[in-house]
């Protein structure tokens, strides 16, 4: 192992084009998931492989990890030949996953335990941006495992927010994606009252992008809504988990979320009707009733 040794766990929608990047900018990387399948183009790409989460981690200094969810953020970590039989002092763990702020800390204390160092680092912005290396980072934790990764976290991303404590990237990345989802809902509910209506949704996207309320995910969507194509960047299973644990927050902190729990309940009806594996815009499913 040297110093410049990266690990990367979880070669889903956003680990395989982020690693793929630390990989084209020169830095050594390990990779491990779950189904090895997945670790094939990044080999082409130069990765080496790991059997385990715990040997990616041996074999490296620093450790990213894009994992599902919860579950799976700690099944990683606290698993059979998971992160923490392999963690000891000198290295670091750096979870780019969207879970909740105990998770995260859950995690954090683990590693630390063991002498290690923890950052959380989830990120908005998504398949294309993650190609692109235009991600934003939401980091909390270990204020110098933050600054030390900062070449690798430019070649990711656009944009870096160091935001205090382990939890307070957890509870960003949920508020803004409650955001997001919320407004995804709300734009699905437009999509299909115009259409209803007798509007074409082409004119809609038009009128709607000259105005206040334009924005790049209204423009990106707004085709697939049209040919109810999902093809997924972001999927809605994904979207659901952090509407459901930022309503979680927000119970937890007495702050009433009525849009968003509304919007929750567009999102769980899509996910059962099949639609979980599909980009969050397929939402538009289980608000648009045919004519
Ligand atoms: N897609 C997006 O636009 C964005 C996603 N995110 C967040 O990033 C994370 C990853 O998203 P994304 O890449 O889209 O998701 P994917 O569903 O494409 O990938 C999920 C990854 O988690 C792994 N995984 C799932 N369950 C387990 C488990 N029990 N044990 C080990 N590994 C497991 C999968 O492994 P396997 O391949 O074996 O199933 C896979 O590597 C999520 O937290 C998501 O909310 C954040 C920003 C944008
Ligand atoms: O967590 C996913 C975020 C998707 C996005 O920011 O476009």
């Amino acid at each position: 192992m040297s110093t410049g040794s990266f690990g990367f766990l979880g070669l889903g929608i956003m680990g395989t084009p982020m690693a793929k990047n630390l990989l084209a900018k020169g830095f050594s990387v390990t990779v491990w998931n779950r189904d090895s399948a997945k670790c094939a183009s990044l080999v082409e790409a130069g990765a080496k492989q790991a059997s385990s989460a715990a040997e990616c981690v041996e074999a490296s200094s620093i450790t990213f990890a894009m994992l599902a969810d919860p579950a799976a953020a700690s099944a990683v970590v606290f698993g059979p030949k998971g992160v923490l039989e392999a963690m000891t002092a000198g290295k670091s763990y750096v979870d780019v996953s969207t879970v909740d702020d105990e998770t995260a800390l859950k995690i954090g204390e683990a590693i630390t335990a063991k002498g290690g160092r923890f950052l959380e680092a989830p990120v908005s912005g998504s398949k294309g941006p993650a190609e692109q290396g235009q991600l934003i980072f939401l980091c909390a934790g270990d204020e110098t495992l933050y600054s030390e990764i900062t070449p690798q976290l430019d070649v990711m991303g656009k944009k870096s927010f160091f935001l205090g404590a382990v939890g307070a990237g957890a509870r960003m990345k949920l508020v803004v994606n409650m955001t997001m989802g919320s407004m995804m809902g709300a734009f699905c509910e437009g999509m299909a009252l115009a259409e209803k209506s007798g509007l074409e949704q082409s004119q809609l996207l038009e009128v709607l992008d000259l105005g206040a309320m334009a924005n790049p995910m209204f423009k990106l969507k707004g085709p697939s809504v049209m040919k109810r194509a999902f093809p997924p960047a972001f999927p809605l299973k994904h979207a659901q988990k952090d509407m459901r644990l930022a309503l979680a927050l927000g119970d937890q902190l007495g702050q009433p979320l009525p849009v968003s729990a509304t919007a929750n309940e567009a999102y769980i009806r899509a996910k059962g009707a099949g639609h979980g594996d599909s980009d969050f815009a397929a939402v538009y499913e289980a608000v648009q009733t045919k004519p």
